[in-house]
C-alpha cells in the first residue's frame, strides 16, 4: 500500500481510534510507509485543506478522475503544489499520473486562490497557515466561518463560585464578549452564555500550575462535555443520580456540583459506575480533587448493565447520566487531528447548460475526451488498493454497529430503574450510527413504550440548551414517529467551528412519574395475573 493510501486510511480512521494524529499514526503497527512521512503528510495536508478543497473543486478533477477519492486528491494535490519533493511516487505510478496530468489547472487555481486571499507569495501564505494551525484556529471552519479552539474551564461549584474565581484566579484577565476575541493578545476571558459556571480563555495560556487548578476549584473541560449534566438538570425531587460510565469523571464531578448546589452536600447522592478498574482510580482521584468524594459513591469495576435496577438501594434513582464508550470521532485534543476539509465532487464548475459535449466535437474537446477515457482505464488498475480503502470503510461500519448495540443496551438498562424519570445519553462521536440512530431505536424499544419514555423536546430543555442552535439531523431520525421533533431535541456540537467545541452529541429522555408508575403498576398486575393464570397446581 502506498504512502497515500496509508495516509488516506489514517484520515478515514478505519480503526475508529480516538486521540491525537500522532497516536493514530505511531500506534498503528502494520504500516509499510515510514510513520514520520505519513504523519507529516496528513498534518500538512490538513493545515492546507480549506485551500486545497477549493483548488480541487474549482479544477473539477474529481469529476475527471473518477476513482480518485476526495482524500487521495487532497493528499496528492498537497504534494504536487506544496511539497519540495513533489509527489512521492514514481512518475509512471497511476496515482502520480492521475494528479500530475492536471498540474497546469491545479497550479492556476492555486495561484488564483492565493491572490484572492491577499498573499503576495506562497511563503507569506505558508507562514499564515502555520500560525493559524499553531494557535489552534482554523482559517475557515467546516461551515465556511472562522473557527476557534479556546481552553474551556469549568468553575467547580463544589469548591468555589464563578464570582470568587473572577476576583481571584482570573482577576487580571480582561473580559471579552465573543469567543473569536480570544484570538487577541494578553490575558482574556470569556463567560459562556449556555452553561453556568463555564469560562473560556486563550489556548496558549497554561493553567497546569495555576493554584485554583491545583486545588480543584477549576476543571479543564470542553464546553460540549458540560452539556449532559446540565441537560439532565437533576432537581432535589429527582433523588439519587447514577453516572453509568463515569471515568475519568468530568461529568461525574459536574453532576455532583449541580446536585450539591441544590441540596445540602450530605443529602446529595451520585453513584458512579466504572467497569474498568484502572480508569476508576483516575475517577477516584478526580472526585477527591473536586471535593466530591462524599457526594459520589464510586463503584470501581462495576458494569452498569449488571446493576440491579430493582435493588432497594436504587429505589430512589430519579436521573441517570449515560456517557458510554464510543468511537471518539468528535474528540479534539491540543495535539489532535485537526479538522480536514475534503473536496466534493459536486462542488466543481458545472457544465454550461446547452453546451453538452458531443463525441464529434472540435479537436480540443476531443482531446479532452480521449484523455478522460484513458484516465478511467489507468485508475482501474488501482482496483486492489481501492479495495483496501473500501475494506477500511467496512471495518468502520462494523465497529460502529458494535458500539451502537452496546450504547443501546446501556440506555435500555437505564430505562428499567423504577423511579427514573430523566436520562441523558451522550457520545463524543460525529457518527449518526452512534447518535440519532441509537436514540430512535431506544424510543422504539418495548421498555420505552411500556414505561412511557419519550424524548425531551427542545422547548422543555434547560434554557442554555434550548438556546443552542446546532441540532440533530432529521434524516438520521427516520423511523421515529416524529423525526423532525426528535432531531430538534437532539443537541450536537461540531469540531472546527466558531463555537469552539469538540464534536459531541447529547439527547435527553424523560417520562412522567405518574404515567410511568401507572404503567409499571399495570405491568406488575399483568405479570401477577399472568402468573396466576399460569398456576395450575392444587387441582
Ligand atoms: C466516554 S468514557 C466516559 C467519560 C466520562 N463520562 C467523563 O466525562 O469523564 C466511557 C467510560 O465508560 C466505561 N464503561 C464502558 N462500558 C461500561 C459499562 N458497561 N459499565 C460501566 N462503565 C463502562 C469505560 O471504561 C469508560 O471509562
Amino acid at each position: 500500500m502506498s504512502l497515500y493510501y496509508e495516509a488516506a486510511s489514517i484520515i478515514a480512521n478505519a480503526d475508529a481510534k480516538g486521540g491525537s494524529l500522532k497516536n493514530r499514526v505511531f500506534g498503528k503497527k502494520d504500516l509499510k510507509s515510514p510513520p514520520g512521512a505519513i504523519y507529516a503528510l496528513v498534518a500538512e495536508a490538513t493545515k492546507w485543506s480549506t485551500v486545497l478543497k477549493d483548488v480541487i473543486e474549482r479544477s473539477d478533477i474529481l469529476r475527471l478522475e473518477k476513482k480518485l477519492t476526495p482524500t487521495l486528491a487532497l493528499l496528492l494535490a498537497h504534494d504536487l503544489l506544496l511539497a519540495k519533493r513533489g509527489v512521492a511516487a514514481p512518475k509512471e505510478h497511476p496515482l502520480n499520473l492521475a494528479i500530475s496530468r492536471h498540474k497546469a489547472r491545479l497550479s492556476a487555481e492555486f495561484t488564483k486562490c492565493r491572490i484572492r486571499n491577499g498573499f503576495a507569495t506562497i511563503e507569506v501564505w505558508r507562514t499564515h497557515i502555520n500560525d493559524s494551525a499553531h494557535s489552534g484556529e482554523g482559517t475557515n471552519g467546516s461551515n465556511g466561518t472562522s473557527s476557534v479552539r479556546p481552553r474551556w474551564v469549568r468553575v467547580n461549584a463544589v469548591r468555589t463560585t464563578l464570582e470568587k474565581c473572577l476576583s481571584t484566579a482570573f482577576a487580571d484577565y480582561t473580559r471579552v464578549t465573543s469567543l473569536l476575541d480570544l484570538k487577541g493578545t494578553g490575558k482574556l476571558i470569556y463567560i459562556d452564555e449556555n452553561i453556568p459556571n463555564l469560562i473560556a480563555i486563550p489556548p496558549r495560556i497554561d493553567l497546569s500550575k495555576n493554584p485554583a487548578y491545583l486545588k480543584g476549584e477549576i476543571i479543564i473541560q470542553d464546553k460540549a462535555s458540560c452539556f449532559p449534566a446540565y441537560l439532565l438538570n437533576p432537581q432535589p425531587e429527582d433523588g439519587h443520580v447514577i453516572d453509568a460510565c463515569a471515568a475519568p469523571g468530568n461529568k461525574t464531578t459536574h453532576v455532583a456540583a449541580i446536585v450539591s448546589s441544590l441540596t445540602s452536600a450530605s443529602e446529595a447522592k451520585v453513584t458512579a459506575c466504572e467497569r474498568d478498574k484502572t480508569r476508576a482510580l483516575t475517577l477516584k482521584k478526580m472526585a477527591k480533587l473536586a471535593g466530591a468524594e462524599k457526594i459520589v459513591d464510586i463503584r470501581a469495576g462495576q458494569d452498569f448493565t449488571r446493576l440491579d435496577p430493582n435493588a432497594e438501594q436504587f429505589a430512589d434513582v430519579g436521573a441517570l447520566l449515560l456517557d458510554p464508550s464510543c468511537s471518539g470521532s468528535g474528540i479534539v485534543g491540543r495535539d489532535d487531528m485537526p479538522t480536514l476539509h475534503l473536496p466534493s465532487v459536486d462542488a466543481g464548475p458545472q457544465p454550461v447548460a446547452g453546451k453538452k459535449r458531443k463525441r464529434k466535437g472540435n479537436a480540443a474537446e476531443k482531446k479532452v475526451e480521449e484523455k478522460e477515457e484513458v484516465v478511467e482505464e489507468e485508475v482501474t488498475e488501482e482496483t486492489p488498493e481501492s479495495a483496501e480503502v473500501e475494506n477500511d470503510e467496512k471495518k468502520l461500519a462494523a465497529r460502529l454497529a458494535n458500539l451502537a448495540a452496546f450504547q443501546l443496551k446501556i440506555i435500555l438498562h437505564a430505562f428499567k430503574f423504577p423511579a427514573a424519570t430523566k436520562v441523558t445519553y451522550s457520545t463524543c462521536s460525529i457518527h449518526a450510527e452512534e447518535n440519532e440512530n441509537v436514540v430512535v431505536k431506544a424510543l422504539a424499544s418495548d421498555i420505552a413504550k411500556e414505561r412511557g419514555w419519550r424524548i425531551l423536546p427542545r422547548k422543555q430543555q434547560v434554557e442554555g440548551m434550548r438556546k443552542w442552535q446546532r441540532r440533530g439531523n432529521a434524516e438520521a431520525c427516520t423511523g421515529a414517529s416524529a423525526p423532525e421533533v426528535v432531531a430538534e431535541a437532539c443537541i450536537k456540537c461540531e469540531k472546527g467551528t466558531e463555537e469552539g467545541t469538540m464534536g459531541f452529541f447529547v439527547a435527553a429522555f424523560v417520562r412522567d412519574r405518574e404515567a410511568g408508575e401507572d404503567k409499571q403498576q399495570d405491568e406488575t398486575e399483568r405479570d401477577e395475573e399472568e402468573a396466576e393464570d399460569e398456576w395450575e397446581g392444587f387441582d
